[in-house]
């Protein structure tokens, strides 16, 4: 376990900070990272803290401008988006993966000179096809870890499809929220298995190191009742590097869906922001926390509720994040174990460090021949 090479696709907010917290972390070597315009390749471990430098406040997570404008990487002959009923955007409106970002000119990117994202680095190459790119080295990569948009939900599958066929053997991660793309990945599991991947979904915050603890939490039950989920997150030095994820989280509020959201331009994000003072408030999300625990069978998916407050005006959290776990144990008795979380720890820290913490679990399973669709409760004690 102490020799993991890993790439990570998408260095926006999250990817960036996975390469970031992996140095705290033993036998990590980052081997590959791209964005959508750029990919930095360098088998004897990439110089992260230069493409750190290099990506701050500079993470390309729009379309304009680059090679990747039309990339041959982006979801193509989708269907209909599930959430809407409608077609989504064609594969040369770069934000059908990644939301709106395109809508108003000099929205979502962030660059230094004409040097958007990974291309900024002396590492980076700009390209077309930046998974493709990956893919290509991926013989000597023991875990990719997906830190990519969402707004079009079969993106993830995809790309999982797209390294089963060019036979990639090792760990595939994501920080997918959604709990419809479990399904989708479920989908592929066999091509996943024939190729030799061991894929784990879902694994970064809320789905992730929540659900993980909500499974651990279950334990002292026969019956679990319900899992309660309620996370505060507060985001004012990382907005700016985390547009993409409040996107995808303005999808959750009453009257948006995943198409509107994709959709909105920065002022009508903006504007939505100005009009709730900076604080939004989410009820019953379409997080995968809720299929997770039931694939792992702790409890019905129907009894998984997930809410919670993202504050980006403010970097202290607007509550404190839980997990309470209600059930019966053996002996007849009702009760609720509850998983808090240090409001010190920020949103960075609670899905980096388990992500890698996953990778690592992938990995072990991996070497140990175990290949399919795992999800962070499948990681955990059985219930
Ligand atoms: N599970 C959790 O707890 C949790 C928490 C926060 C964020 N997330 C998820 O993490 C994901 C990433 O969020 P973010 O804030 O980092 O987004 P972001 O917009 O900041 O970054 C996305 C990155 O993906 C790259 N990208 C987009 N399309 C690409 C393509 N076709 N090919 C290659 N690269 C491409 C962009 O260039 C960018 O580097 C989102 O799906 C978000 O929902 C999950």
């Amino acid at each position: 376990m102490d020799d993991i090479r890993f790439a990570v696709l998408g260095t926006g907010g999250i990817g960036r900070r996975t390469l970031e917290v992996s140095q705290h972390k033993d036998g990590l070597t980052a081997v590959a990272a791209c964005d959508r315009n750029g990919v930095a390749v360098d088998h004897d471990g990439l110089d992260v803290d230069e493409l750190l430098d290099a990506t701050e406040g500079n993470i390309a997570s729009g379309p304009q401008g680059g090679p990747g404008q039309s990339s041959g990487d982006e979801p193509r002959d989708s269907g209909p988006d599930e959430a809407s009923g409608s077609t989504p955007a064609t594969p040369t409106d770069d934000y059908a993966s990644d939301g709106g970002a395109a809508a108003v000119e000099g929205g979502g990117v962030k660059q230094h000179g004409d040097q958007s994202g990974i291309v900024a680095s002396e590492q980076g190459e700009p390209t077309e096809t930046p998974i493709d790119d990956i893919i290509a080295e991926s013989d000597a990569v023991d875990a990719v870890l997906l830190a990519l948009p969402n707004l079009e939900h079969d993106f993830i599958p995809r790309v999982a499809e797209r390294f089963a066929e060019a036979d990639y053997e090792g760990v595939m991660i994501d920080v997918l929220k959604r709990s419809r793309v479990i399904g989708m990945l479920d989908d592929r599991e066999g091509l996943l298995r024939e190729s030799g991947i061991t894929f784990v979904c879902g694994a970064g915050a809320t789905p992730g190191f929540l659900t993980g603890a909500a499974a651990l939490a279950a334990q002292s039950f026969v019956e679990v009742e319900a899992v309660e989920i309620w996370w505060g997150v507060g985001l004012k030095s990382g907005y700016e590097d985390n547009r993409g994820t409040v996107r995808e989280d303005i999808a959750h509020l009453d009257g948006y869906d995943i198409e509107t959201a994709r959709e909105m331009s920065e002022d009508e994000i903006e504007a939505l922001i100005d009009e709730h003072d900076g604080v939004l408030e989410f009820h019953d999300m379409e997080h995968a926390d809720d299929v997770l625990l039931e694939r792992a069978g702790i409890c019905d998916a129907e009894d998984v509720h997930v809410g919670g407050v993202l504050d980006v005006r403010s970097d202290e959290k607007p509550t404190t994040t839980t997990v309470s776990v209600t059930g019966t144990t053996f002996d007849g008795e009702t009760g609720t174990n509850t998983f808090e979380l240090d409001d010190a720890t920020s949103m960075e820290a609670n899905v980096n460090g388990p992500a890698l913490g996953y990778l690592k679990a992938g990995v072990r399973n991996n070497r140990a021949g175990h290949y399919g669709v795992f999800g962070p409760a499948d990681l955990m004690p059985g219930f």
